[in-house]
């Protein structure tokens, strides 16, 4: 053709584009079609030649778009440059296809087929504002020359380029034939001469790039050489898009097909499960019986199989219960975050358990923030009746501890007025001064559920809100102020001291009972790990809340009495932490409304709770842990009231656990006092409880046998006798335990009986026993004893060396009593050696023991004694009177030996029955202790002694 001919324009719209070799058929109008047919009535060849000139519109491409990898990666490089580049173009059809045609439309469009031939460039270019896509206007075109011949590198590196973006198109092409395709056109380069690699790079641009921007490039660069670079540039492009492609689409695929695998295999088991139900169900299962026709056909399905479905319920509640959570609270704020967290971990991850236990642990706990219906404790507390209600709880689960129920009234009274002080201070901040200070208030908690997922939170919002443009940050309402510490919300912490089985458990639920309240009771026995009171932080694994978060959630209310059972048995710094000092953080009212759990890791505010706290002994509890506690003791039982307790209390309930009625079974008094004394020896009245429990269990299976043999009548039957008598118990709770120490107790050469506190808080006597044996006048020392007590026996030993002559053991001063008349060492023992001893208090025994191993004199064996004793002979006070005398009761001990500072505690502290009838000898000095151990009379004693015995 002609350099400067003119053809008819037909421009291409956008994305369309012909490139020389390839084909193109595009819809146009009834007008064009017209044109172009007028065009072809004056064409003498028959198929006429346009210019087909692409018409780019600028596009800047959607980032946002990330799933079409294709735009992202298209430069935008369609510029508003006027159009000049394109093909000349034979029409090869134009047809009016049937279907298109809709009767009555306006346009009837026609389908035009063009070839395109070679690249044409427009003398003057095409006015972007006047063209029309109806018309065919005649242009100048010039055809671009194509003689030169491209370089051997350019041919070789559009060929390799060519070729491995064939085989990558085949070995990607799912069907055969399109495989088959690309492998021909992949042979038919490998034969290519240099003369038609140009055409071949034309055919391959057309089929293979996808971009327009590229092809538009592409249709503009005439230059043979250029446009083969250009070719082989786009091919690699292709190859890397296509690689990247397919990596993205298996990456995708595996996670699907994961996920669909995991789906299609819990169908199955459900289904299953389903199938197995049914099947039992309908198989060999007994009419009325469980799994048999009367329990279900195989139509019902139990609820545990569908755990898809209680799956989903369990993720509502949970929300639910966090949209509960108070709007601004700190509580709210860390479950949102985790429930986010939780939605984009895959389910079925250990991540996405390891969060929805939290969320179901942070749910679970009853914060404050939580508004609740009013508690029936805060009605408990208003009651005007409440006082003689608490009073009337205490005596009906207690008998005797008159002092302890006083205390312990007086503690529910502060307690209320607390409350009560509390409530009138809450009501009046009820009210705000201004209303529309709370009004928006009320649109935050309208607001908050789109804080869970962004995508509801661009729907929710944008319906709402007509006026501002939704966003996808959370909206943070203003921080609603953290609850203040209520002040002095209780009365002070209470903490019950006193040997096992006293009842210090069993009062804090009376106390409980008495506020309406719910009762948990904490073991601290052996805790030596600060994370069981504090929890483990969550990177730990199977880490979980600590105790006093557990019993907030077992409690279910933010004011329940949490009993700290043991405290006394709580372990000190270690490297565990400091289980004690966790403890402080918990008693201290100052820091426990914000206590740190460091799993929960969200201030839990601990001020509504009513700590009571136990112990059997103060001596291993910290010193700041004890001043946060007001101290009640409770001693131990004297038989009298154990007998009271066992009729009222015991007895009737293990007849009644055991099965039998108070009307069936009678244990006399005296039965039951043989019980308290010979078989259970112990300040509190858990071994008797269990003694009885075990002599009723022996008389309901009399009773079983008797009525059975009743029932079957004709047998010979024993004769049914409901009342347990003394002698017995022998026959049911075997050999008395403590009757044989009674009789083995002797009034013995060196030895007396002093009185002791165990380390349960539990008093009793304990015999101190004294030897002489040839030696070398040294004194031994055993038993497990303790530096303390063992000075004090050599205090005792010096003090019997320097007056040995005035106690008639030597016939002149000066005279060692161990080294004359023979020489001898003196062993003294305390038995029991498995325990550890240790304490001043043992000084008088081990006096009165060394003065009656060397003089020869006696003590009564129902006499016992306590006291420390100092070098000059001086008797100084001791603690626990009350629980070793109570224990001296117990071991039939009839007279005791205290110090005469101690005469206040047994006055004050020991039970009027007890002092009635034992003997009580208070003294002042050792000479006057020797005296009431030994008998006026007994020592010969070569100097004056006073004797100050005092009785009660
Ligand atoms: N004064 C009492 N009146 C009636 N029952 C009592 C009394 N004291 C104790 N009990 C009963 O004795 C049993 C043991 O009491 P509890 O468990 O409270 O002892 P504890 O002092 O807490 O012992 P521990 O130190 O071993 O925990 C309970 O069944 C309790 O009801």
């Amino acid at each position: 053709m002609p350099t400067g001919a003119r053809l008819p324009v037909l421009p291409l719209p956008h994305p369309l584009i012909l490139l020389p070799t390839a084909r193109l058929t595009i819809p146009i109008s009834r007008t064009l079609a017209d044109s172009l047919l007028a065009i072809l009535d004056d064409s003498e060849a028959g198929q006429p030649v346009l210019a087909a000139i692409p018409v780019p519109v600028p596009t800047e491409p959607n980032t946002n778009d990330i799933a079409n990898i294709n735009v992202l990666l298209e430069a935008p490089t369609t510029a508003n440059t006027p159009p000049t580049h394109g093909v000349s173009a034979r029409v090869v059809r134009l047809v009016r296809p049937r279907t298109l045609t809709s009767p009555g439309s306006p346009r009837q469009p026609y389908l035009l087929s063009l070839h395109g031939l070679t690249r044409i460039r427009l003398v003057q270019a095409l006015d972007l504002d006047s063209a029309t896509f109806d018309s065919l206007p005649q242009h100048t075109v010039t055809y671009p020359s194509t003689d030169t011949t491209p370089s051997r590198e350019t041919i070789d590196a559009f060929k390799d380029a060519a070729l491995r973006l064939l085989d990558r198109l085949a070995k990607d092409s799912v069907q055969t034939q399109r495989k088959n395709d690309w492998l021909k056109v992949a042979s038919m380069i490998e034969d290519l001469s240099d003369q038609r690699a140009a055409w071949m790079s034309d055919v391959l641009v057309a089929a293979v790039t996808g971009q327009y921007a590229d092809k538009l490039e592409f249709l503009a660069t005439a230059d043979v050489e250029d446009r083969l670079r250009l070719a082989t540039e786009l091919f690699i492009k292709q190859l890397s898009i296509s690689e990247v492609s397919k990596k993205i689409a298996s990456a995708v695929d595996e996670s699907l097909s994961r996920q669909q695998k995991e789906y299609f295999l819990r169908q199955q088991l459900a289904a299953i499960q389903r199938e197995l139900h049914s099947l039992h169900n309908t198989s060999g299962g007994q009419p009325g019986s469980p799994g048999g026709a009367g329990f279900g056909t195989g139509s019902s399905i139990s609820e545990l199989d569908d755990d898809e479905q209680a799956d989903a319920d369990d993720l509502a509640d949970l929300r639910k219960k966090i949209e509960a959570f108070g709007a601004g609270s700190e509580e709210r704020k860390v479950g949102v975050r985790e429930w986010r967290r939780l939605k984009r971990i895959p389910q079925g991850s250990v991540e996405n358990g390891v969060i929805r236990t939290y969320l179901e642990w942070l749910t679970s706990i009853p914060w404050p923030s939580i508004s609740t219906p009013p508690t029936t404790a805060r009605d408990a507390l208003k009651d005007p009746g409440f006082l003689a209600r608490a009073r009337a709880q205490l005596d009906a689960d207690h008998y005797g501890l008159d002092q302890i129920k006083r205390r312990l009234i007086e503690y529910l009274a502060v307690v209320r007025l607390h409350a009560m002080a509390d409530e009138a201070s809450s009501v009046q901040s009820h009210f705000p001064p201004n209303p529309a200070s709370a009004e928006p208030q009320q649109h935050l908690i309208k607001a908050s559920p789109e804080w869970f997922d962004s995508d509801r939170a661009v729907v929710s919002l944008s319906t709402e809100s007509a006026v501002s443009r939704p966003s996808l940050t959370p909206v943070e309402p203003p921080k609603a102020p953290l609850p203040k510490r209520k002040a002095g919300v209780k009365g002070p912490i209470l903490l019950f001291v006193g040997p096992p089985g006293t009842g210090k458990t069993s009062l804090g639920q009376s106390i409980a009972k008495a506020l309406d309240r719910p009762f948990q009771r904490i073991s601290l026995g052996g805790v030596r790990d600060e994370a069981e009171i504090r929890g483990h932080r969550r990177t730990y694994v199977a880490s979980g809340p600590g105790m006093i978060v557990q019993a907030l959630r077992k409690a279910g209310r933010k004011d329940p009495i949490i009993l700290l059972d043991e405290i006394d048995k709580v372990g000190h710094s270690n490297f565990h932490g400091d289980p004690s000092a966790a403890l402080l953080e918990v008693l201290d009212p100052e820091q426990n409304h914000s206590f740190n759990d460091h799993y929960i890791n969200v201030p839990v505010d601990l001020s509504q709770v009513l700590f009571i706290c136990t112990s059997n002994t103060l001596e291993t509890i910290s010193a700041p842990l004890l001043d946060r506690c007001e101290v009640v003791e409770l001693s131990g039982y004297t038989y009298d009231e154990k007998l009271h307790i066992a009729r009222r209390f015991l007895l009737p309930k293990q007849i009644q656990a055991n099965g039998l009625s108070e009307s069936q079974l009678t244990l006399r008094d005296d039965a039951l006092l043989h019980i308290a004394t010979i078989y259970t020896r112990e300040a509190g009245v858990r071994s008797l409880e269990r003694a009885i429990g075990a002599v009723v269990r022996f008389k309901a299976v009399e009773w079983a046998e008797h009525f059975d043999a009743v029932a079957n009548v004709g047998k010979d039957h024993k004769e049914w006798h409901g009342v347990v008598e003394e002698h017995e118990l022998e026959k049911i709770l075997g050999v008395p335990r403590w009757d044989s120490e009674e009789r083995e107790r002797e009034e013995k050469r060196g030895v007396v009986y002093g009185l002791v506190v165990t380390g349960m808080g539990e008093g009793g006597i304990l015999p101190v026993e004294s030897t002489a044996v040839p030696g070398a006048g040294r004194l031994k020392l055993t038993g497990s004893l303790g530096d303390v007590i063992k000075e004090s026996g050599e205090i005792a030993l010096s003090w019997v060396k320097t007056h040995a002559f005035d106690l008639g053991i030597t016939a002149g001063r000066g005279i060692d009593p161990l080294k004359v008349p023979d020489s001898i060492d003196i062993h003294l023992h305390l038995p029991a050696g498995a325990q550890k001893k240790d304490g001043p208090s043992a000084g008088i025994a081990m006096t009165c023991a060394l003065v009656s191993l060397l003089s020869g004199a006696t003590t009564p064996k129902d006499i016992a004694m306590t006291g420390e004793i100092t070098l000059r002979g001086r008797v100084t006070p001791v603690g626990g009177i009350r629980m070793k005398v109570l224990g001296a009761h117990r071991a039939q001990i009839r007279k005791v030996i205290l110090p005469w500072a101690n005469r206040k505690d047994v006055e004050h502290d020991v039970a009027p029955e007890i002092r009635r009838e034992m003997q009580f000898c208070f003294v002042r000095t050792i000479d006057e202790a020797l005296e009431a151990a030994f008998g006026q009379g007994t020592l010969g004693w070569r100097r004056e002694t006073v004797l100050l015995e005092s009785r009660l």
